[in-house]
């Protein structure tokens, strides 16, 4: 029997009988553990804290990692959006990064707890973690959050606060986004995500601030960009796939692609650059569009030189009537994006406009015609920021050298080519000037020569013209002669 003298009182006879205490738990726990399976004793656990726990002001959600075989999108995005509340008192945190990643992703570890207020309410976050069953081969850790507040906050916090926790952690998601370049001929996949599609992190620097271009073209571009991605709901009302075609053409080096880089990287779109020399079928294809992603670009570089897939001889086609020609992709990609791609864009590129095929220049095809063009003094401006860090007409020689860009064509690239050579900025700049006073005596030297040329064309043309109307003179002569004889034998036979 237990008396109130058996209670110990001295501090060596407390600790004697609570560590007897904490051994007897033990034991019985490690019985429990052998005795009764996981499942049921983690139900026991739980009926046996809601039966002694006294009745509280506060409602756990439990937030799953998985909903059956499925991802918890809303465990998803407590993860991500924890991240971004990490106070100073956290004392764990986990540390993880992929090749990928270019920074390090700071995570709470489990058992930690993060005290979030959202309109004056205060919100505990709890990581759980429970370990798999030893005994068991299939069990694994399940992991979930627990979101501790006040019960007369429920509806708010679900109608509010967890809504409001999702849109954070796409913001976040939008933000950390690396953008990627898909390629057919790209031998691997890290993500493993891209189907027959390898790829790459794009790591094209450019953006909209770094190309030289314009400023009004500029910005009717990301307005351009900005309405698209707006508009979802237009697209809808109005019946039309949700997509923008854009058509790029201009000499090379005039930032065709880097312009196409830019609109990835402002989007943050992956890119699939589809070479169609490579594709040999409407099947082929098929199958390639449709492993791209929404919210994508879509580009198919020199299409002048692809319109020549159609002249490939018949050996190399799998069957006559499946070869793929501009007009069928074309049609094909309107049909397949108006029945199942959202947010796409499509980037044609030519340095050949006019060569193109009228298919893909008729209304409605390529919403957007961009004439990419030899570099202005707005255009140097920028690439003299972007390469040597000056504002490029605060220099002595920037009126030199924007009258001399101004007087002839050159390309952006060649600009850029030649202020890469020197981090000094007057070398630089003294170069630049000696490569553009250069260029425009040799374009001189060939343009006289191209009309020496076409003046001894047109020389030799007037004479080629003069030797014929000598030849008719002489063949009428002839004539005349013929007909002179011929009057003559007449008369003589008379
Ligand atoms: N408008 C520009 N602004 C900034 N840099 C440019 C521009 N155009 C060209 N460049 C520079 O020149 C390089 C080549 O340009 P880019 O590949 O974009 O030209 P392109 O028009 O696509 O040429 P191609 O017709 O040969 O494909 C770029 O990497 C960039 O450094
Ligand atoms: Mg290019």
């Amino acid at each position: 029997m237990f008396s109130l003298n058996d209670i110990p009182t001295s501090p060596a006879a407390l600790f004697t009988a609570y560590a007897s205490f904490s051994a007897s738990m033990m034991l019985m726990r490690s019985m429990a553990n052998e005795l009764i399976p996981t499942e049921l004793r983690n139900y026991l656990t739980s009926a046996l804290r809601f039966l002694f726990t006294p009745l509280s002001s506060d409602l756990t959600l439990l937030i799953d990692e998985t909903t059956g075989m499925i991802r918890n999108q809303v465990f998803d995005a407590a993860e991500v959006y924890l991240r971004t509340k990490i106070s100073p008192n956290t004392e764990r945190l986990r540390i993880s990064k992929t090749p990928r990643q270019k920074a390090l992703t700071v995570a709470i570890d489990k058992g930690e707890e993060i005290i979030d207020t959202f309109q004056n309410i205060s919100i505990k976050w709890r990581f759980v973690c429970t370990e798999p069953d030893k005994n068991s081969h299939h069990s694994r850790e399940t992991r979930n959050f627990e979101v501790t507040f006040n019960k007369k906050f429920k509806d708010k916090i679900l109608d509010s606060y967890l809504p409001y926790v999702l849109a954070r952690a796409n913001a976040v998601r939008e933000e950390e986004k690396v953008v990627k370049l898909y390629n057919r001929e790209c031998p691997y996949d890290d993500d493993q995500g891209g189907g027959m599609w390898g790829s790459v992190n794009l790591e094209h620097p450019a953006t909209f601030e770094t190309l030289a271009m314009e400023p009004e073209l500029k910005m009717a571009i990301i307005g351009d960009l900005d309405r698209f991605v707006r508009r979802r709901e237009f697209y809808k009302k109005v019946g039309k796939a949700w997509k923008r075609g854009f058509l790029l053409y201009g000499p090379p080096g005039t930032g065709k692609s880097s312009l196409i880089a830019a609109m990835a990287n402002y989007l943050k779109f992956d890119i699939y650059d589809l070479e169609l020399t490579s594709i040999y079928s409407n099947s082929d294809l098929r199958r390639v569009l449709l492993s791209t992603t929404n919210r994508s670009i879509l580009v198919i570089e020199d299409i002048d030189c692809s319109v020549e897939m159609q002249n490939r001889n018949s050996e190399e086609q799998f069957e006559a009537s499946n070869r793929l020609t501009l007009s069928g992709l074309l049609n094909f990609i309107d049909g397949l994006w108006s029945s199942c791609g959202d947010e796409r864009v499509i980037v044609f590129t030519t340095n050949n406009k006019d060569r193109l095929d009228p298919a893909l220049l008729r209304p409605g095809r390529m919403d957007v015609h961009i004439n990419m063009s030899y570099c202005t003094s707005n255009g140097f401006r920028i690439l003299a920021a972007n390469y040597l860090g000056v504002g490029g007409n605060h220099h002595r020689l920037s009126g030199e050298i924007e009258s001399l860009i101004e007087s002839m064509e050159v390309t952006p690239a060649e600009i850029a080519e030649e202020l890469m050579k020197s981090d000094d900025v007057d070398f630089a700049l003294e170069g630049l000037v000696e490569f553009l006073k250069r260029k425009k005596v040799e374009m001189n030297e060939k343009k006289m020569l191209e009309e020496n040329n076409k003046s001894e064309v047109d020389h030799q043309e007037t004479l080629a013209e003069e030797a014929a109307a000598a030849q008719t003179q002489k063949a009428k002569k002839h004539k005349i002669e013929d007909n002179d004889v011929r009057r003559i034998m007449r008369n003589n036979t008379r």
